[in-house]
């Protein structure tokens, strides 16, 4: 059920402006002598300050009390959250697969239910990522999370999340997802058990790809990012903030709430976006294009055309191609793909691949259609076909995954997806 509360600001890279009590937004400058109602001024930068125009965020907050206001911060034990590349485990060159991971029976809330699968890069470097699951229960009423790591992607696969954020309320169901950025206070509350992927971002900020030959318009259009509108926390209740810093928590007690924003205005945001305004392209004619077609967002590394992360997704589209082979081919790849289901059916692997599934083919891992795709795709009629009821996504990144102790050894392993690809056969005829 959608909140009819919510209100929204829409477009990708704008700068936004928003007060929830009038007056509050000084004008024509950030830093006047007094801000208005006694409100403090607060700057978050997002890149450097001599960050190019087209790169450069930040945002600038009102609040009742600026975020130093805060006891000091002690050590919090999450075992299951891991931290680049130095926290992965020896990950075998096989093609890796999970089956869906329950939420757990006792309370866990967002922060509690994070499990790190894969991990690549080093924050303190910022370069690459992590892939999370999170598995959650119970909502988070008193306690607020920053990540000073990185930004995070919340792909929802089960259960709607209510997400508070300093800037205000984003409500994010499953198709569609949330970006929060590096820095930025949230927390999370669910309406049941709760499960998703995180793409935690330790590098270059996520933007939309260049469009290239495709023109001014299409994939994810920048209109159809959701920013929240200014609201705040009106009770002074004590909070806990919890803090990611360098892969550790660290949980620090506040007199009151974070969510202390009036007014703010910038181009630092979170925001939310749904799937089905993608404009998905596709072959018209013959062939099955490369995946980077469904680039929703980017991290760019320093290498040009080489991402540190591209999110890419698989959503309900048409088949039309002609004498096509029309599901993906076998490849290895120089990048590294981790992949996860929202719903439905992937086409490479309609049966073994479940909703809240994930994979994993690394750097030059060998994968493709499983032999039941191959074998249909190889015979099917090729008439103009829906693929629809389905949303799968990837997290693919120029430096190899390292999978976790937890997504190694923690009981989701599926342990024979290797032969799904067992009964492709060697089928040359020397004589055709
Ligand atoms: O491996 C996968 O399923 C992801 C993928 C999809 C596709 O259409 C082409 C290449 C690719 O890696
Ligand atoms: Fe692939």
């Amino acid at each position: 059920m959608s909140n009819p509360n919510l209100n929204y600001q829409s477009g990708f890279g704008n700068q936004f402006a928003s007060e929830a009590v009038e007056g509050a937004l000084p004008i024509g400058r950030n830093s006047p002598q007094r801000v208005a109602h006694g409100l403090y001024a607060e700057l978050l930068s997002g890149t450097a300050f001599t960050a190019p125009r087209a790169e450069n965020l930040r945002t600038w907050m009102y609040r009742r009390q600026p975020s130093v206001v805060i006891g000091a911060y002690q050590p919090l034990p999450q075992p299951y959250l891991k931290t680049g590349a130095k926290d992965g485990v020896a990950t075998p060159p096989d093609p890796l697969r999970w089956h869906p991971v329950d939420v757990p029976e006792q309370e866990t809330d967002f922060v509690q239910g994070l499990r790190t699968v894969v991990v690549n890069g080093d924050p303190d470097a910022q370069t690459g990522m992590a892939a999370h699951l999170y598995l959650a229960n119970r909502s988070m009423t008193d306690s607020a999370f920053v990540n000073a790591d990185g930004e995070m992607l919340l792909v929802p696969q089960q259960g709607t999340l209510t997400i508070t954020t300093e800037l205000g309320m984003l409500e994010v169901a499953p198709g569609e997802i949330a970006l929060l950025p590096r820095g930025m206070a949230f927390k999370v509350a669910v309406d049941g058990p709760s499960r998703g992927y995180v793409c935690e971002n330790y590098g270059a900020h996520f933007r939309l790809p260049e469009l290239g030959p495709i023109g001014s318009n299409g994939l994810a259009n920048a209109r159809d990012f959701l920013a929240p509108v200014a609201a705040h926390e009106k009770e002074g209740t004590p909070y806990r903030l919890i803090k990611k810093y360098n892969g550790a928590l660290w949980s620090a007690p506040a007199k009151s709430s974070p969510f202390n924003v009036v007014a703010w205005h910038g181009n630092l945001v979170p925001f939310k976006y749904d799937t089905k305004h993608f404009m998905t392209i596709g072959s018209i004619s013959f062939d099955h294009p490369d995946p980077s077609i469904f680039t929703v967002l980017t991290s760019p590394s320093d290498t040009a055309g080489t991402a540190n992360c591209d999110f890419v997704i698989f959503p309900p589209r048409w088949m039309v191609a002609e004498d096509t082979f029309r599901p993906p081919w076998y490849h290895r790849n120089v990048m590294s793909e981790f992949m996860g289901l929202v719903q439905g059916q992937y086409d490479a692997k309609p049966e073994g691949f479940k909703p809240g599934g994930m994979s994993l083919h690394n750097c030059m891992v060998p994968h493709g259609p499983d032999a039941e795709a191959f074998d249909a795709a190889s015979s099917a009629a090729l008439a103009p076909r829906k693929l629809d009821d389905t949303l799968a996504f990837m997290f693919e990144s120029r430096w190899r995954f390292h999978a976790t102790e937890f997504a190694l050894n923690g009981g989701a392993l599926d342990s024979g997806y290797a032969s799904c690809w067992a009964n492709l056969k060697d089928n040359f005829k020397e004589q055709a």
